[in-house]
């Protein structure tokens, strides 16, 4: 089987057409402008990439982009006082902290210093909770847009078999418990999972989030199988010239997309989803905290 491309930039884009058509009607309707504040601690380029992505993405929907870059060495304490002003203020209805921070500051302690509403990220253990119960959160980014092309391509997810590989706290288990709540039959794969080739072969969707280069082989993909690709890895490509880098998954494409159903690209996969989503959230977390009916299809 030749798989299918789902093409998540292309789906990007219709989602950032929908949230701009709400951010419109709020505006005109409601006199509100819905607002994302992104703080960035240190230098990190890659990371400099994502907060510059996503603030251009703001602004193009309609909705206020609020940017703090601190130093590297900035202090907990300052980033605390930083994150309190943004949960005070009603200008700001998302607050994403870009991970990962520096080694000095405490993650868990900054994500759950964020108001839970707020928290478009979907990480503090309130939203994590409330996840994992089946009741309304904040849903994390990347995960959300995998499942709503899953269900774009499919339909209905119930009874398939799904395989997540990685078990991070920021994709894998929010994932899985996305999968569940569709009514998959879910195993959650990592680094100490025995015989992983044959328990990717059992899967009816595939979505490995790992950071490792190209590490699943098209043959351990069932014929036929979705396959979301969620890593995102920078290898040298001498091909291309010296010096020179390349992005691939964690999946091997060619041989995956020969065997696969659908599959999804890197870059021009998963990676857009997530900043469509994060644009998502903050428009559902503005109407969350005004009253106002949220908005449909948007969430998970
Ligand atoms: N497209 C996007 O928007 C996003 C992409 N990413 C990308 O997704 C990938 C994963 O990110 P993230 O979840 O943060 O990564 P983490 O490093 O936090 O987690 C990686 C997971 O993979 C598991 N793992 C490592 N080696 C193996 C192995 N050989 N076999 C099976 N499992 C293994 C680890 O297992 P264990 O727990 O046992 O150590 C861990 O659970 C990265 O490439 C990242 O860049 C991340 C976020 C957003
Ligand atoms: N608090 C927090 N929330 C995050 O959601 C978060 C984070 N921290 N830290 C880093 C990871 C990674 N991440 C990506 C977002 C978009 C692309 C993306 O748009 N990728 C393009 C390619 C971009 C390029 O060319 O480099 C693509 O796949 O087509 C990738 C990765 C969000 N993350």
């Amino acid at each position: 089987m030749t798989a299918q491309v789902i093409d998540g930039k292309a789906f990007a884009a219709k989602v950032r057409d929908k949230v701009a058509g709400h951010v419109a009607r709020l505006k005109e309707e409601n006199g509100i402008t819905p607002g994302l504040a992104v703080v960035l601690v240190g230098e990190d380029p890659a990371s400099q990439v994502y907060v510059r992505s996503k603030g251009k993405q703001t602004v193009e929907v309609g909705m206020n982009s609020f940017e703090h870059k601190l130093a590297a060495d900035t202090a907990e304490a300052d980033l605390l006082n930083l994150i309190q002003q943004l949960n005070n203020d009603p200008q700001v209805h998302g607050i994403l902290v870009q991970l990962p921070l520096p080694d000095h500051l405490n993650e868990d302690l900054v994500i759950n210093s964020i108001a839970p509403e707020k928290d478009v990220d979907g990480f503090h253990i309130s939203n994590v909770g409330l996840l994992g119960t089946g009741q309304k959160s904040m849903v994390p980014c990347t995960p959300l847009g995998c499942l709503m092309m899953l269900r774009d391509h499919h339909g209905s997810l119930s009874g398939m078999d799904a395989v997540v590989i990685g078990r991070s706290n920021i994709v894998g288990k929010p994932m899985a418990q996305l999968l569940l709540g569709d009514s998959c039959t879910v195993t959650i794969a990592h680094s100490r999972t025995k015989d992983l080739a044959d328990v990717v072969r059992r899967a009816d969707i595939v979505v490995a989030a790992v950071g490792r280069p190209e590490m699943v082989p098209g043959d351990w993909i069932k014929d036929g199988a979705t396959v979301i690709d969620v890593g995102i890895n920078r290898i040298d490509a001498p091909e291309k010239g010296e010096g020179k880098t390349r992005l691939v998954g964690d999946v091997h494409y060619e041989s995956a997309a020969a065997v696969a159903g659908a599959i999804t690209p890197v870059p021009g996969g998963v990676g857009p989803m997530t900043i469509a989503c994060l644009l998502a959230n903050t428009v559902t977390a503005c109407c969350r905290a005004n009253g106002l009916a949220e908005p449909e299809g948007l969430t998970a």
